[in-house]
């Protein structure tokens, strides 16, 4: 055997030998980790709070430092509604417009398929669910397989939320329903049936209440510690 055999021969028994080695590390740590992971149920945290309240802008802070999934309820239904050929185009124009909210049928469906979507475990559900029909809905379709952590609940007062949405429309945020007469239907929704389920969640102990009639990084600096204190890093 010449000197150049015995090279190719050492590097490919080197290399085999690594391969098995890498495949084994993996199977034993990664894939175990992995099968692991896959069989958890999502972590879910829904985010409330009156319209322009914050719960957007928070939500991309949380995405950005605890690797959450962003799924708002709303921008879940404007997709839907601009989507070509969705048969519920105009159903959801005329809810959104009046400040109504959409049959959970529509919304939970939508939420179920962003979460199938994904290969994140850990999700932040936000504007949702808004009232009775919602809480029913989710319940009935997709409590079991979730793990529901936390309300984390957005608490600004009505002048505040009209201000900032207002100022949102006017910046060109291109909503339907960033103008007065829409507002006051929202508000009106927001106290009439998304205020009920927030006391439910608060009577069960699973609400994080944060006054967020502050800046946005004064607030979000309460919102990690809330994060860190539930057990995410
Ligand atoms: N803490 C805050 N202070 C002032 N303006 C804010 C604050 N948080 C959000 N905003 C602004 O108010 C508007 C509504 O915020 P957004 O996060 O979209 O609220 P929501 O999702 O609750 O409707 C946006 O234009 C946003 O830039
Ligand atoms: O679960 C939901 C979430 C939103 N909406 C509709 O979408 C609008 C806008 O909701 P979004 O959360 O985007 O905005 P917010 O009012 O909180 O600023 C609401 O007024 C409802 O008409 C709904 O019907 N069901």
């Amino acid at each position: 055997m010449n000197k150049l055999t015995l090279n190719v021969y050492a590097y490919w028994t080197r290399s085999t030998i690594n391969y098995f080695f890498d495949f084994n590390k993996r199977s034993v740590t990664t894939i175990a980790m992995e099968g692991m992971r896959s069989l958890e149920k999502p972590k879910v945290i829904f985010v409330l709070g009156g319209p322009g309240a914050g719960k957007g802008t928070q939500c991309s802070k949380i995405v950005e430092r605890f690797k959450f999934e962003h799924l708002s309820a709303g921008d879940l239904l404007r997709a839907e509604r601009a989507r070509e050929g969705s048969e519920y185009g105009a159903l959801i124009d005329e809810y959104i417009r009046n400040g109504k909210i959409v049959p959970v049928e529509v919304t939970c469906s939508l939420l179920e398929n962003a979460m199938k979507k994904s290969s994140n475990n850990r999700f932040l559900v936000d504007g949702f669910p808004r009232n009775q029909d919602n809480l029913d809905g989710w319940n009935r379709q997709m409590s079991d397989k979730v793990d529901f952590q936390f309300v984390l609940f957005f608490d600004c007062p009505e002048d505040v939320c009209v201000a900032r949405c207002l100022t949102r429309g006017q910046s060109g945020s291109g909503r339907l329903d960033d103008n007065i007469e829409s507002l006051k239907k929202r508000i009106e929704t927001y106290n009439n049936d998304s205020m009920p389920i927030i006391k439910y969640f608060e009577e069960m102990g699973k609400v994080e209440k944060i006054d967020a009639k502050y800046n946005a990084d004064d607030i979000f600096t309460k919102v990690e510690k809330i994060f860190y204190k539930s057990g995410f890093q």
